[in-house]
């Protein structure tokens, strides 16, 4: 331990023996203050600074923090930041990336909350942006204030009243000026009462109402300033209000931001060029950042839907940076050479001749592109979009055949292990009787996977199949030639950096069945080409989609049993998968009740995500083979199953699921040459639930769906994709930004096209490279 730390050991000891025979202690926050307060939590060091005296029970809380925070500095001791007084002094030349615990009066408890906020660097701080404003007027006179409005007032403290009640206590602070008297009202909150003395003039903001006791306007919900601090010209109208976290108030976040702008701001670079700004009716960055924190007399309007032009001004920023990296990324992989496959080939030709049906031409035409680029000599990185049962997946493994003819291997990767069990299942067969060699690599470690994993390592394994946890296994390919990516949105940019870093920048195909915007396509698959199935196989009957309230549960399972008895399956999908506290189907009781109601005599089977892969395995190899005639299932099957003899569908509370859902679950039927069956059961309570099942039994289109969707519940909800892929921005969204997402792409290509390196444009370059570098880096190149 430093002799610092054990000073202070010392101090701590002495100080609580004083404190058994003192009721109060002299000088002892003045001691705190000038000792401790490198390594007290900031809020108890503000605190002590704040009140002269302590009563014995709030001393012993101080002194049980002070040895709290001792031991954390004891248990540290190896890694914690030397945060003494004197390192401070010193100020090491702040950076974005400095922690937060360099900052005066961060210490490890502060730290933590903070953290908690995401807030880690100072550059995070500077970046978070208050979560809304708040308007609280100038301040006001108290027979003016209004009940209910969120007001501020100047008045000077006349008395405080203490009072024991049921929850403890509750302390009664009445505020005058020359209008009258109003009442603040402090729950549990005594510590205010040494710091709003009588005489003590304040700025009161908050929500009064009129108190049917005394008559007099009150509020228990407030924040107050004490008046000497605010002159009447500085007064902030309008404040900004941050997300907190326990323990964390809006004054401690506003007061730290304010440091870090105070002393980090001024030299902050500006990134855009100084022209891009004036065009397009910018603020420099500084000032925006500043702005945003301290909006002054702003349009609140604007604030509040953050449209002001400080908000634009970083969004721009965040996205010009990201549109940047993606094209840069794009130019480069557009520049990496590979062996080209020889156009033509044994595989694909034999392949197609055994298929029972004739691509279509939207297949034809996609497979040509993908062809084209395999024969570059190039790089392929390529995106294939098509509505759910297009035939991409066919598409797909016509591109693996031709990169396997070239002597390399590929890799196809979903994102449930269902679907890869169905993909290995259904083209096994078919590939090993063209002599190729197939493997499903799944998770865990047996013998049988180690004896795999060794043969893909010789090279003696044409065409690997598994989830996108192929990314996390050690799986070492031979000759990777071509990674295949069934992501349904779950596999974005980043994903993508870190495939080419494990897999020696291999081509690339990206498969999605959910229709996307444009600029939503830009932002997710920027360095992509994109590719359009536009067609469904010829002869698809569709999919007739039917409402029934859940008490008709039994006109819809009729009809469903009707259509078995005829020899095509079903599929009964549920919301949860057994009986919880909310009142929604599961698949247990569902199955149940079916076997002894509806489907009595019917072969019927169980399946969802929580069941070992073994046995899901089974069940849908025996679904395939029409062993079972209906499915009770989760919404595991969403994605990509496919049956073609499953022809009806029932959705159990179906106002559950959103509509992208519901499209893909829908997807799975009528894929064969019956038209389908879809029955949506539900009890829809809200009108968007209803607007659901509308457009449900409307249209089976998946682009109207979409927009749809869009319009009923923002873009970020239908795309899910929050989590999944998209990069982390600090105010951009890419959702509800898509016109500025836009330009800013506009405006990088044409930065791009004057200066593909950035030569002259070091700042845009430095900050991309800093934020996004990592879409740039392109691991090994074979
Ligand atoms: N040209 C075609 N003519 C007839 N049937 C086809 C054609 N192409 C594919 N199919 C069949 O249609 C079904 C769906 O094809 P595939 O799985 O390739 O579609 P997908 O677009 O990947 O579907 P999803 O997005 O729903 O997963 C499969 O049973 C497949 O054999």
């Amino acid at each position: 331990m430093s002799v610092e730390k054990s000073f202070l050991q010392k101090v701590l000891h002495r100080e609580k023996e004083k404190l058994d025979n003192l009721s109060v202690i002299g000088g002892f926050n003045r001691f705190i203050k000038n000792h401790l307060s490198t390594i007290l939590p900031s809020d108890l060091v503000e605190e002590a600074e704040n009140y002269p005296l302590f009563s014995k029970s709030e001393k012993i809380r101080f002194l049980q923090e002070i040895e709290n925070a001792i031991s954390a500095l004891q248990k540290n001791n190896a890694t914690a930041p030397q945060r003494s007084r004197a390192s401070i002094s010193q100020k090491k030349p702040l950076n974005l990336e400095t922690p937060v615990r360099y900052l005066k009066g961060v210490g490890p408890a502060l730290e933590r909350k903070l953290n908690k906020l995401n807030i880690k660097t100072l550059e995070d701080l500077i970046y978070f942006f208050p979560r809304t404003y708040r308007d609280r007027g100038h301040p006001t006179t108290i027979d003016t204030l209004k009940e209910g409005m969120l007001q501020t007032v100047e008045g000077k403290v006349i008395s405080v009243r203490r009072r024991n009640i049921r929850r403890g206590t509750l302390l009664k602070i009445t505020i005058g000026d020359d209008t009258g008297l109003a009442d603040l009202l402090c729950f549990n909150q005594d510590y205010l009462s040494r710091i709003l003395r009588p005489g003590t003039r304040i700025l009161v903001t908050g929500r009064f109402r009129r108190s049917s006791v005394s008559g007099r306007m009150e509020t228990s919900n407030f924040e107050y300033e004490p008046a000497s601090r605010v002159k009447k010209e500085n007064f902030e109208k309008i404040v900004p209000v941050y997300s907190l976290t326990k323990g964390l108030s809006q004054k401690k976040i506003r007061s730290l931001v304010e440091y870090a702008l105070q002393n980090y701001l001024p030299s902050l670079e500006e990134t855009l060029p100084e022209e891009t700004v004036q065009r397009l009716n910018l603020l420099p960055k500084r000032k925006a950042i500043y702005l945003l924190h301290n909006p002054g007399e702003e349009n609140i309007e604007e604030l509040l839907q953050r449209r002001s032009r400080a908000h634009l001004t970083l969004i721009f920023e965040e996205f010009i940076l990201f549109a940047l990296s993606l094209k840069l990324r794009k130019s480069m992989l557009q520049k990496l050479r590979v062996a080209p496959c020889p156009s033509g080939s044994r595989l694909v030709k034999e392949f197609t001749a055994k298929l029972p049906f004739k691509l279509t031409g939207a297949q034809s035409r996609v497979f040509e592109e993908i062809s084209r680029d395999l024969e570059s000599g190039f790089i392929m990185n390529r995106l294939i979009q098509g509505d759910v049962g297009s035939g991409k997946t066919l598409v797909a493994i016509l591109s693996a055949l031709k990169v396997i003819d070239s002597g390399q291997q590929v890799a196809l990767m979903v994102p449930t292990e269902i679907l890869a069990e169905q993909h290995y299942h259904r083209y096994r067969d078919i590939l090993e009787e063209l002599g190729l060699k197939v493997a499903l690599i799944k998770g865990g470690n047996s013998k049988q996977k180690a004896e795999l994993l060794s043969q893909i390592a010789q090279g003696k394994i044409n065409l690997i199949i598994g989830t996108h946890a192929l990314l996390e296994e050690k799986v070492q390919f031979a000759n990777l030639g071509l990674v295949i990516v069934d992501e349904q949105h779950r596999f974005g940019v980043m994903q993508r950096a870190r495939l080419k870093e494990k897999a020696h920048v291999p081509h690339t195909l990206v498969m999605t069945a959910t229709p996307i915007p444009r600029t939503l396509a830009l932002t997710l698959y920027g360095d992509l080409d994109v590719s359009v199935v536009d067609e469904k196989p010829v002869g698809r009957k569709g999919v007739e989609t039917l409402f029934f309230p859940i008490k008709e549960r039994f006109k819809a399972y009729n009809r469903v049993r009707s259509r078995i008895e005829e020899g095509e399956q079903a599929y009964v999908v549920c919301p949860a998968i057994e009986e919880s506290e909310e009142e929604i189907s599961n698949v247990q009781e569902i199955a149940e009740m079916l076997r002894e109601k509806w489907f009595k005599g019917l072969r019927i089977a169980i399946i969802h995500g929580r069941l070992p892969s073994k046995e899901k395995e089974e069940i849908m190899a025996s679904f395939e083979k029409r062993a079972i005639d209906v499915l009770v299932s989760t919404s595991v099957i969403e994605v990509g199953i496919d049956v073609p003899n499953a022809t009806c569908m029932v959705i159990e509370n179906a106002e559950r699921f959103g509509l992208a859902q519901l499209h893909q679950l829908r997807g799975r039927i009528g894929r064969g040459s019956v038209r389908g069956l879809c029955i949506l059961l539900a009890n829809p309570t809200t009108e968007e639930a209803r607007q659901r099942m509308k457009i449900m039994t409307s249209t089976e289109d998946g682009f109207r769906i979409a927009e749809e969707d869009l319009r009923l519940r923002g873009p970020g909800e239908f795309y899910g994709v929050r989590q999944h892929g998209v990069p982390e921005f600090y105010l951009a969204d890419p959702f509800e930004d898509w016109p500025l997402l836009e330009k800013a792409h506009q405006e990088a290509e044409a930065i791009l096209t004057k200066d593909p390196e950035l030569r002259n444009y070091q700042n845009l370059r430095r900050e991309m490279e800093r934020k996004f570098g990592k879409y740039l880096d392109l691991g090994e190149v074979s």
